[in-house]
């Protein structure tokens, strides 16, 4: 069995007949990062939110590492999931530091494992002396990895990331694509990507497949 199975996923917003998903299956190895390509409006963000437990699917089940996320008897929550999740807009906290940004979700933790997974943090996203400022202060390529590390930093078993390099001016793209493809493998993380940049999703996954 693959380590993510996704299999025949429907899904149409509130009362609405027509599905956003229709059937939709996939299945990842542990530590391999894919990309979910297809054009805007195909439901590539609502695939991400099924898998966060965001939203509810009408069929269909989500697994991942042998645990049951979603089917027709289950609803894992999606603080019980595992899965971590970096939004296009990063989604930090504009009042709090980089530091306390990334340690946001690690309330289970005594102050000195947070410390020491901070640190850990820091220095896998190439971020180890911006702790002390805010977003504002940090640039655009800095802000991702912030918000990379707070995903990351729960320790889950699946990483989505949503047009990660949506905010992202062209010059920036192409040094931080590499960057990101050197800080999942160093993490060793699953991953499914969603773009509609053919070339990104080339660039840091193995694999692409598409919705719609
Ligand atoms: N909260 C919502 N309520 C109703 N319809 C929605 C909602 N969110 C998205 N949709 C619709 O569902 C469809 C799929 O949207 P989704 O955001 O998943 O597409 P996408 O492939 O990620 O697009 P994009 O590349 O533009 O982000 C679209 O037709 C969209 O208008």
């Amino acid at each position: 069995m693959s380590f993510v199975t996704i299999e025949g996923l429907s899904f149409a917003y509130g009362g609405s007949r027509n599905r956003v998903l229709d059937g939709f299956s996939l299945s990842l190895e542990q530590g391999e990062v894919a990309a979910v390509l297809g054009p805007s409006g195909q439901g590539k963000s609502t695939l991400l939110r099924l898998i966060a437990g965001l939203e509810v699917p009408a069929e269909g089940s989500i697994a991942v590492g042998g645990v049951t996320l979603v089917d027709e008897r289950t609803f894992l929550p999606p603080e019980k999931r595992g899965v971590g999740m970096v939004f296009q807009d990063y989604s930090l906290f504009p009042h709090l530091t980089a530091a306390r940004n990334i340690t946001f979700g690690l309330h289970r933790m005594s102050p000195k494992e947070r410390a020491v997974r901070l640190g850990e943090m820091l220095e896998l996203v190439r971020l180890t002396g911006c702790e002390a400022r805010y977003p504002h202060e940090l640039s655009g390529g800095q802000q991702q990895r912030v918000a990379l590390a707070r995903a990351l930093a729960p320790g889950p078993r699946l990483l989505l990331l949503d047009e990660p390099f949506s905010s992202l001016d062209a010059e920036l793209r192409a040094s931080i694509r590499s960057e990101l493809k050197a800080i999942l493998a160093q993490a060793g993380m699953t991953c499914l990507v969603v773009t509609h940049d053919r070339a990104d999703a080339e660039a840091i996954c193995s694999r692409v497949v598409t919705v719609g």
